[in-house]
């Protein structure tokens, strides 16, 4: 997705109290449980791996944003109509920051992360979307560098403690990134071992499957397959609602 030109020109110093910040805006929300529900997107810069398909280039592979103190990102979201708060990325979870952020706004919280890493936060729904092999950015596929990528986002990409732990503590949805059927054996033996690890249940209906696509071009080759597998194996489909109405419009 392009950066925002309007992303907060307004810089306080990289402190302890602060996020870089690459967006912050309205919407609809566009995928999950919670699609279509009016929320206030703020989404943060700077990610641990490099998904080759990732839709916000500007906060992994070339990561930009302005530096803002939690206090000001919670004025201008509580300034906002919605009273859901979407904290997203990058990955929003590698920024302690980020806890301050959540504990500190007054409205329901939905955390957009790659489940690599656990916090304990004021978190009401934890979209987890662990990243498959079908995310690694080989040579062949990665939108920059010459593949030095790769092997640090293969040994990154799953952290079963972590997902463990998120998936004990928190209300979930898991939302996978498909666009064929080659990440199913995948998908099936990673939900095998965290029902094994977790205490809590693991429903069909909590993992979403999701057609890889950041624009209707894309989605439009995708979106037919990830449904079709969603119904032979049990799980959801979750729509990209943003993507077909503003195809991948900054701040949308
Ligand atoms: C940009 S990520 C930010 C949050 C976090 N880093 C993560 O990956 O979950 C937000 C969501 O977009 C999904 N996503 C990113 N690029 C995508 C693409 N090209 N097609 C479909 N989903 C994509 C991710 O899997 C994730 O569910
Ligand atoms: N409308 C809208 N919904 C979204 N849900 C998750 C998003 C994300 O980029 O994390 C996103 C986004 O970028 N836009
Ligand atoms: S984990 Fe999320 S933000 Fe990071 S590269 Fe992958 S899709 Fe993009
Ligand atoms: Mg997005």
């Amino acid at each position: 997705m392009p950066v925002s030109d309007t992303a907060p020109e307004r810089a306080s110093e990289p402190d302890d109290d602060a996020l870089p910040i690459n967006e912050l805006f309205a919407s609809l929300q566009g995928e999950g449980k919670l699609a279509g529900v009016p929320s206030t997107f703020v989404r943060t810069s700077g990610c641990n791996l490099r998904c080759w398909y990732c839709d916000s280039y500007h906060t992994s592979w070339e990561p930009t944003g302005a530096w803002m103190a939690v206090g000001e990102i919670r004025e201008q979201v509580a300034s906002r109509d919605p009273d859901h708060l979407v904290l997203t990325g990058g990955e929003p979870l590698i920024h302690d920051a980020a806890v301050d952020l959540l504990d500190a706004v007054e409205m329901h919280t939905t955390v957009e992360t790659n489940g690599t890493r656990y916090v304990d936060a004021d978190i009401d729904l934890a979209s987890i979307s662990p990243k498959l092999a079908n995310s690694t950015p080989t040579p062949e596929r990665a939108p920059a560098g010459d593949g030095e990528w790769a092997d640090r986002h293969d040994e990154r990409r799953i952290d079963h403690d972590a997902l463990t732990r998120l998936i004990d503590d928190y209300e979930f949805q898991l939302k996978f990134v498909v666009a064929d059927e080659s990440p199913m054996g995948e998908i099936e033996s990673l939900l095998a071992d965290l029902r094994a690890s977790t205490s809590r249940e693991i429903r069909d209906t909590d993992v979403l499957l999701m057609p890889e696509g950041a624009t209707r071009e894309r989605l439009d080759e995708t979106r037919a397959t990830a449904a079709r597998l969603a119904e032979e194996y049990g799980y959801r489909y979750t729509p990209r609602i943003h993507v077909d109405l503003w195809n991948d419009a900054p701040e949308r």
